[in-house]
């Protein structure tokens, strides 16, 4: 069986972990819960009685799925039995794919496209409306279990909006084409109305963890409820989250309170916190408190609690200074303080503001490297095919990424066999041989990998073009990535087609990253410096509860920072032709002793 040792979990996290029924984990930032996570998984995976069950985590992103599988393994536990990724991958793997034959719309075939395709039609769908104000912007709308809502708060444009999503819906389903959203709302119609799957779906789960349950929509709970209701309680629920970092209200996200969810589920669940912060020096964890929402516990507990941080705000800046005031603070930190530059993290709420203080940074320190998360130069629909094998083409043989790069094998291998190939003797090691093998010496990412893709399969002498679903996704793939790369080099992005860049997509971060607040979800750094603090844009003019809204991401912009942290709401910044933005009314209203660095 699966033990530990004090040291790795304490008190907190390891009364949670053995609880043996179903639990629901409120936590603090930084306390521990992708370690409480991890362990529970681990810990379950070795009491599995039956090899017929698995284990489902469901985690906020791909990569976070990537994190704790490979943590498990150190562990040295077996993960064959466990089933990890989004609730997207969820929803495809183990609904749709093995029950869309009972949906009309998926019969016969889908395809589900990215973000980026998704916001290209309805760009194209909202051009006749440019006079009445409506952009692809405003079309953002998520499912819950009775339609389709939309995310725009100005209730003027709604009509126009509706007419769009009608025509959108209708050319999807005509290309045989689901999204994001779709995926979603489907596999809960199949659940609706197949009560079948959820009963078999539940003799298959011992147990559901879920990650960040705070950012959560109400259809997903319900997917995952009718599952645990059918289980009636066979299937066990380990929920873990916190509500104070629940940042995605405007696309349906929000914190399921205990009561709901035991309504929802009809299980036992029991309460437990996590309230030992890991992270943060106290002074940092006083300072991100005064955004506590929902007044959760929350105590330093790292050695580095009596580090003496600098918290500072400046809302006098100008706009036109901004960049200099940061660049003096990165040194300050790096120069001065001997933070390394890769401990150091640059944030503003959107990107567009990001490209070009990316730019203006590498302009004035060209002795320092930046990473932009964000910047991804290709299609990254993690469902389509040549994404998935991109991984390989795009990462060294290493082996610190060894199992990481046989795991990508496997689904690859998978994937073709589901398009039809013939892949028996094809192994995962096999395959990774054959991609390492392939020599190519070119500078332009998209053209590497058109090559690489090429000659990969003309060296397992498969015709793509005999294939109609790997030739649809490589047109979809390539076609995405061409127009992602020229919107990112029209607002200023350099170099974005260099294979260098595209390679950094999977490589650790090794310089000062530029993100999002929302980019930057579940990391950690010892510096954090963030800007465009402006009513507006923190909170968004979009959010309906603006300053609870404000204090969500302050708190979260707070809570990354282990050391120090830097704020600015700069002045100047035009909003429409008269206005300009003033500093977010939660942040100016702080009261705070911060220091002048
Ligand atoms: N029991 C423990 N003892 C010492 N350090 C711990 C313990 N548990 C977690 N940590 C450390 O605390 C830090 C925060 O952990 P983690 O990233 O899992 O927090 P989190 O709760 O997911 O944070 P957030 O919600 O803010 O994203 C990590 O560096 C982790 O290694």
């Amino acid at each position: 069986m699966f033990t530990w040792t004090s040291r790795e979990l304490n008190a907190e996290q390891s009364e949670a972990v053995l609880l043996p029924g179903s639990v629901f984990l409120v936590a603090c930032p930084g306390s521990g819960k992708t370690r409480a996570l991890t362990y529970k998984i681990a810990y379950e995976l070795s009491r599995l009685e039956s090899d017929r069950q698995f284990i489902v985590a469901i985690t906020y992103t791909h990569r976070a799925a990537d994190e704790i599988q490979e943590r498990i393994e150190d562990l040295g536990v077996d993960t064959s039995r466990l089933w990890i990724g989004t609730i997207h991958s969820f929803c495809l793997e183990w609904i749709i794919k093995p029950y869309g034959i009972y949906a009309p719309e998926l019969a016969h075939g889908y395809r589900v496209i990215d973000q980026h395709e998704r916001e290209k039609l309805l760009e194209r769908l909202c051009a006749p409306y440019a006079s009445q104000r409506v952009s692809h912007y405003d079309c953002d709308y998520f499912f819950t279990t009775d339609g389709y809502y939309l995310g725009c708060p100005n209730a003027g444009k709604h009509a126009i909006i509706h007419r769009v999503l009608v025509e959108y819906f209708r050319i999807l389903a005509e290309n045989r084409q689901i999204d994001f959203e779709l995926i979603l709302w489907h596999a809960s119609q199949l659940i609706d109305l197949n009560p079948a799957i959820s009963v078999l779906l539940s003799k298959l789960f011992a147990l559901i963890l879920v990650d960040e349950y705070q950012d959560t929509k109400q259809i997903q709970y319900s997917i995952l409820g009718s599952i645990l209701r059918a289980g009636a309680g066979a299937t066990r629920l380990f929920m873990v989250g916190d509500p104070n970092q629940a940042i995605y209200g405007s696309l349906g996200g929000y914190p399921i309170e205990i009561g709901e969810l035991r309504r929802l589920t009809e299980v036992r669940i029991a309460e437990q916190q996590l309230s030992q912060n890991y992270r943060s020096s106290s002074r940092i964890i006083d300072y991100f408190g005064n955004f506590n929402v929902y007044n959760t516990a929350i105590a330093a507990a790292g050695d580095g609690r009596v580090y003496p941080s600098l918290v500072s705000y400046d809302s006098g800046v100008t706009r036109d200074d901004l960049v200099h005031e940061i660049v003096r603070l990165i040194r300050h930190n790096v120069e001065t303080l001997g933070i390394p530059p890769s401990e150091v993290c640059v944030l503003a709420p959107q990107w567009l503001h990001l490209a070009s203080m990316t730019r203006q940074l590498v302009v004035n320190m060209p002795d320092y490297q930046f990473d932009g998360p964000g910047m991804v130069p290709f299609a990254r629909d993690i469902e389509n095919f040549w994404y998935k094998l991109s991984r390989l083409a795009l990462t060294e043989p290493s082996p610190s990424l060894y199992v990481r790069r046989l795991r990508w094998a496997g689904e690859v291998i998978s994937e073709m066999k589901d398009a039809g190939i013939e892949t028996s003797r094809l192994s995962r090691k096999s395959f990774l041989r054959e991609c390492n093998a392939i020599p190519i010496d070119e500078d332009n990412g998209l053209a590497y990998l058109r090559r690489f893709f090429a000659t990969l399969f003309e060296r397992l002498g498969i015709q793509i073009s005999d294939f109609a679903q790997l030739q649809e996704h490589h047109q979809a793939f390539f076609e995405s990535s061409e127009s992602r790369i020229a919107k990112l080099e029209a607002e200023g992005v350099d170099a974005i087609g260099d294979i260098a860049f595209f390679r950094k997509v999977f490589q650790n971060r090794t310089g000062i990253t530029v993100s999002t607040i929302h980019g930057v979800k579940g990391a950690e750094f010892d510096v954090v410096i963030a800007y465009a603090l402006l009513e507006g844009m923190v909170p968004h003019f979009n959010d309906a509860d603006g300053d609870t809204s404000a204090q969500k991401l302050l708190y979260v912009v707070g809570s990354r920072a282990r050391k120090n942290l830097h704020l600015f709401s700069e002045t100047g910044r035009k909003r429409g032709r008269y206005n300009v933005y003033v500093p977010t009314r939660m942040l100016a209203a702080c009261v705070f002793n911060y220091d002048d660095v």
